[in-house]
């Protein structure tokens, strides 16, 4: 195995979304954890909600005492959620921003505006024995403010440029690339661990594993979707086999 082969974390979110669509117990999103993990996978992440719209409370404490691999609990950074984290000791707590309205996670946490009410949460998460992550957009700005909090790790916001590659605006697209890949060597410069995710697909993760400052992705709805052709297996093995390339040629 290569010394800077990249993790890969599975967000297994939108199995519980179409669990959720009907109500019931099925399918079960820790039991997608659990086939991730013997696929490859390197971590679970779920997103509880504070609408709890895909993942519930329940699938969170299965999640944090069933694994047998790192599991990274995104929350807003609500003293519900803390709590929680508190509770749970998760190894990783990435804190995103939320807002009830949105379809998915829009954009990057304003840790600037936000540093004051930031910095108890991460304290208490770190206390927690939680590793804290950011999850943020790739600019100087919010990556120094991270360092400054005190937070080890970021994980830059993919969203944008995911939404421009596949709209075909490829102007758009390569300044997007190159936004996150100055952020992501400036972040590293800081002595941050640098994560990505938001969006990603194998054409996306190949081309972002190239930038050598990132050591972890995080993909979830790509992943799921593509299940139902391929199963879950065989995709995770065709997104790892993307990522062995994309940091070979990089
Ligand atoms: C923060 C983030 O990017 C993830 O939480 C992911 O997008 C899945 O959750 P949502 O689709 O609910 O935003
Ligand atoms: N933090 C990003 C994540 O966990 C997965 O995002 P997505 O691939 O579901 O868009």
């Amino acid at each position: 195995m290569p010394k800077n082969r990249l993790r890969l974390g599975i967000n297994v979110d939108h199995v519980a979304t179409v669990r959720n669509a009907r109500g019931g117990a099925l399918p079960d999103p820790v039991r997608a954890a659990h086939l991730a993990i013997a696929a490859g996978a390197d971590g679970i992440t779920a997103h509880l909600r504070e609408d709890r719209r895909h993942i519930r409370d329940a699938d969170m404490e299965r999640l944090a005492s069933e694994l047998s691999k790192p599991l990274n609990f995104e929350m807003a950074a609500t003293e519900e959620m803390i709590g929680l984290a508190e509770k749970l000791k998760p190894h990783a707590a990435c804190l995103v921003p939320e807002k009830r309205e949105e379809r998915t996670t829009e954009g990057g946490l304003d840790v600037v505006g936000q540093a004051a009410a930031l910095a108890p949460a991460i304290a208490r998460l770190k206390a927690a024995g939680c590793r804290v992550s950011l999850f943020i957009e790739p600019d100087e700005a919010p990556i120094a403010m991270a360092a400054e909090l005190g937070a080890p790790v970021v994980e830059l916001h993919t969203g944008t440029w995911c939404h421009a590659v596949a709209d075909g605006h490829a102007d758009k697209a390569e300044a997007e690339f190159q936004r996150l890949a100055k952020g992501a060597a400036f972040a590293a410069s800081l002595g941050l661990e640098v994560h990505a995710g938001h969006g990603l697909d194998y054409d996306t993760a190949r081309k972002l594993a190239a930038v050598p400052a990132f050591v972890e992705f995080n993909i979830g709805h790509f992943l799921v979707g593509e299940a139902i052709f391929v199963g879950l297996e065989t995709t995770i093995a065709l997104m790892r086999q993307a990522m062995d390339e994309g940091r070979a040629a990089g």
